[in-house]
């Protein structure tokens, strides 16, 4: 907010509890008033939501629902999760840094279906008496083609190599799936089409990550691989990301959640919050000279040897902001 405040654009802020302080609150994670200003908003900046106090809560009442129920009921169904290395922190990656420099990849991740959204799902006493956990996973033909083009528009823009990540060989769910992106494929002749499964997909995200360009891939996997590739290149408090609906409303979030072990330190990076801040700058608020200050501001304050302790330096998560506010 800061750093959105000191370009001075003419924005206007409303903000709104979710998650586990909306809970303790008012006894929602997402209540009605946070949905209906998000539902106004041009663009929406998300703080991350998660709460150990509120771990045993039945599940539509935990922090979690939050989210879910933001890229749900907003239809946020693409989300753009772009992994660059910065030259200066290839040192930080838990990868050898020939291996780190150059990773250069934007995962697109479908986020309102997949397992996290299936019904029917919960609990259950199997014949043998044995208490039983279902979750459906599940995707029809216009939610898998809808992701895959926007896939398939992403790698046009950028080096147009799409690789589709899935478990065909194993679930019905992704057989349909990557039948549906070859068939979307005769559309983009130009971006050349590859599929991987995602055991695979996780291997070869730390043998050879920079082989990546575009990556299209459901709900779970995405958010698996996601996590994965900020490791990659250095550390999960540097990545942010756009969910975006079909008129390119959108919630912007780093893809970290509440961090709860450092929570209240300090301690916690930023930088995935202020890039976030610049993703909206460009997708929804059309400020792409706006979105630039802000990551040239991160990459010069990072130039400059600022480190918060993900990336094994001393700088508290104000002292980071502050440098890269210098940086303006
Ligand atoms: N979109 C969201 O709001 C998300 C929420 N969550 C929720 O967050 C809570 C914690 O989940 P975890 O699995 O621990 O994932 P997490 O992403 O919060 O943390 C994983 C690890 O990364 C570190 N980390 C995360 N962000 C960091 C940052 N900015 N700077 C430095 N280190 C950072 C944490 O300290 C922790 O060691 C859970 O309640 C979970 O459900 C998790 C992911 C996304
Ligand atoms: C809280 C989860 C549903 C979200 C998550 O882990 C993510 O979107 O990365
Ligand atoms: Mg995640």
């Amino acid at each position: 907010m800061r750093v959105l405040k000191a370009l001075d654009l003419g924005l206007r802020f409303e903000s709104a509890l979710a998650g586990g302080a909306a809970y303790k609150a008012g006894g929602h994670p997402l209540p009605p008033a946070t949905l209906d200003l998000a539902r106004r908003a041009d663009a929406i900046l998300f703080g991350a939501v998660g709460d150990p106090d509120c771990d045993t809560l039945p599940r539509e009442l935990r922090p979690e629902q939050a989210i879910l129920g933001l890229r749900k009921a907003l239809g946020l169904f693409a989300n753009l999760r772009p992994a660059k290395a910065f030259p200066e922190l290839v040192g930080e990656s838990a990868l050898k840094p020939e291996i780190a420099a150059g990773i250069d990849l934007m995962i697109v991740r479908e986020l309102t279906g997949d397992v996290y959204f299936g019904d029917p799902r919960g609990r259950r006493t199997t014949e043998a008496g044995l208490r039983e956990g279902f979750d459906m996973m599940r995707y029809d033909e216009a939610e898998v083609a809808r992701i895959a083009r926007l896939g398939f528009e992403t790698a046009r823009k950028r080096r147009k190599r799409l690789c589709s990540i899935d478990k065909a060989n194993v679930l019905e769910t992704s057989q349909l799936w990557r039948s549906v992106v070859i068939e979307v494929a005769a559309d983009y002749p130009d971006v050349e089409l590859s599929h991987m499964y995602v055991d695979n997909a996780a291997m070869q995200l730390v043998l050879r990550p920079q082989a990546f360009d575009t990556i299209v891939t459901g709900n779970l996997f995405g958010d698996i691989l996601s996590d994965q590739a900020s490791a990659c290149v250095g550390s999960i408090g540097l990545l942010p990301s756009a969910a975006l609906d079909a008129d390119g409303k959108g919630l912007y979030e780093p893809i970290h959640g509440s961090a709860p072990d450092i929570a209240g330190q300090g301690k916690a990076n930023p930088l995935a919050a202020i890039l976030s801040a610049a993703m909206m700058l460009r997708y929804s608020l059309k400020q792409p000279e706006a979105a630039e200050r802000i990551e040239a501001a991160v990459a010069r304050a990072l130039a400059d040897g600022a480190r918060t302790a993900d990336l094994g330096g001393a700088l508290s998560t104000r002292e980071m902001a502050d440098r890269v506010l210098a940086n303006l």
